[in-house]
């Protein structure tokens, strides 16, 4: 029996991600919390006649703890989307304090569910999450996960584009780092199969991958960011659901405290001590088995771009720590 629980199930990402998983034989139960209308989106997928039975739970009546009760895996999309002319960080004002809280739910109720990370800024809500688990002495870093999978996707999709391949999903470009902007680092160099990326093309495919989030941002024009890309990705990543039921041989690049997943230390030093970064890791049963390290035929320029990731990553996790520890009482 595997029970996934969403937080923001409500919003432009929870919804869709949350009909994936209803229509999904490898979830059972699926448990849908909002602060607004998970009620209306439970009941209206109850409907599709698929086995996983759904029910939806608000604030009220101790809603965030029954949604948890007996939970495998967590999936958070809560908190505000972008508009035009922000950036990620600009969102950390109101989704640190939100992502806290839920983590605090989870602390309590269900500290040994897998918990996986939409809701931005990535790279300084999971060491938020990290911490408010350490405080509560419960936190296991091989069930931590920022999911940058959206990053991977989009990386597939334009370098196919780039190449002439029809087909985006059978190239597979590991990205590394963080999630937003320069602190993305698409590794072409590790592609498989392996691409060349015309000299001309590099600069400008690098970017649309690092900023592909704002394309859409701006394309919405005030409407939020991407919700069913997202969507997408977040249910690839719940692949994670395959590795707890046994499924052998899952790596993806996820965004883990490197220091508590197997092989973490030698990628932290290949990293410039930075603790946090998404690396392909190896999924297995109990969560991130291994983080594997990509680094070895890198580029140069791919190099250079690892090194500005590093600097910007180190900020946003310094923030995240500093919050959590202003945060006293609340915890
Ligand atoms: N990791 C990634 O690659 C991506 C992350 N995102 C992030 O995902 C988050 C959600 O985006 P959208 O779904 O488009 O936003 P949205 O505004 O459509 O939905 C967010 C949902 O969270 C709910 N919510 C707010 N506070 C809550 C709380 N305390 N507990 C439970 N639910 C709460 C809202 O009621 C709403 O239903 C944003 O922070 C966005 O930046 C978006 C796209 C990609
Ligand atoms: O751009 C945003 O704000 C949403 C996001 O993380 C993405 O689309 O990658």
């Amino acid at each position: 029996m595997v029970k996934a629980v969403v937080l923001g199930a409500a919003g432009g990402i929870g919804q869709p991600l949350s009909l994936l998983l209803k229509n999904s034989p490898l979830i059972d139960e699926l448990s849908l919390y909002d602060v607004v209308n998970s009620p209306g989106v439970a009941a209206d997928l109850s409907h599709i006649n698929t086995p996983a039975t759904v029910t939806g739970y608000l604030p009220k009546d101790d809603g965030l703890a029954k949604a948890l009760e007996g939970a495998d895996v967590v999936v958070i999309p809560a908190g505000l989307p972008r508009k035009p002319g922000m950036t990620r960080d600009d969102l950390f004002q109101k989704n640190a304090g939100i992502v806290r809280d839920l983590i605090v739910g989870i602390a309590k109720t269900c500290p040994k569910a897998f918990i996986l990370i939409i809701s931005n800024p990535v790279n300084s809500t999971v060491p938020i999450a990290a911490e408010v688990l350490k405080a509560h002495g419960v936190f296991d870093a091989t069930k931590l996960f920022g999911v940058t999978t959206l990053d991977v996707v989009r990386a597939s999709t334009f370098t196919a584009s780039v190449v002439g391949e029809k087909d985006p999903r059978k190239i597979a470009v590991p990205v590394v780092g963080g999630h937003s902007g320069e602190t993305i680092v698409p590794l072409f160099s590790q592609a498989s199969p392996k691409v060349e990326i015309p000299e001309d093309k590099y600069a400008d495919l690098v970017k649309r991958i690092q900023f592909g989030g704002d394309e859409v941002v701006k394309a919405k024009d005030g409407a939020g960011s991407a919700t069913l890309s997202m969507a997408f990705a977040g249910f690839r990543y719940l692949t994670i659901v395959h590795a707890v039921r046994g499924e052998k041989g899952i790596v993806e690049p996820t965004f883990v405290y490197l220091p508590g997943v197997a092989g973490g230390e030698e990628v932290q030093k290949a990293v410039g001590g930075v603790e946090f970064f998404a690396v392909p890791v190896e999924l297995g049963p109990n969560g991130a088995a291994k983080a594997t390290n990509p680094f070895g035929g890198v580029t140069e320029k791919e190099k250079e771009l690892l090194a500005i990731a590093q600097k910007g990553l180190q900020t946003n996790i310094n923030a995240g720590v500093e919050f959590v520890k202003q945060s006293g009482p609340k915890l």
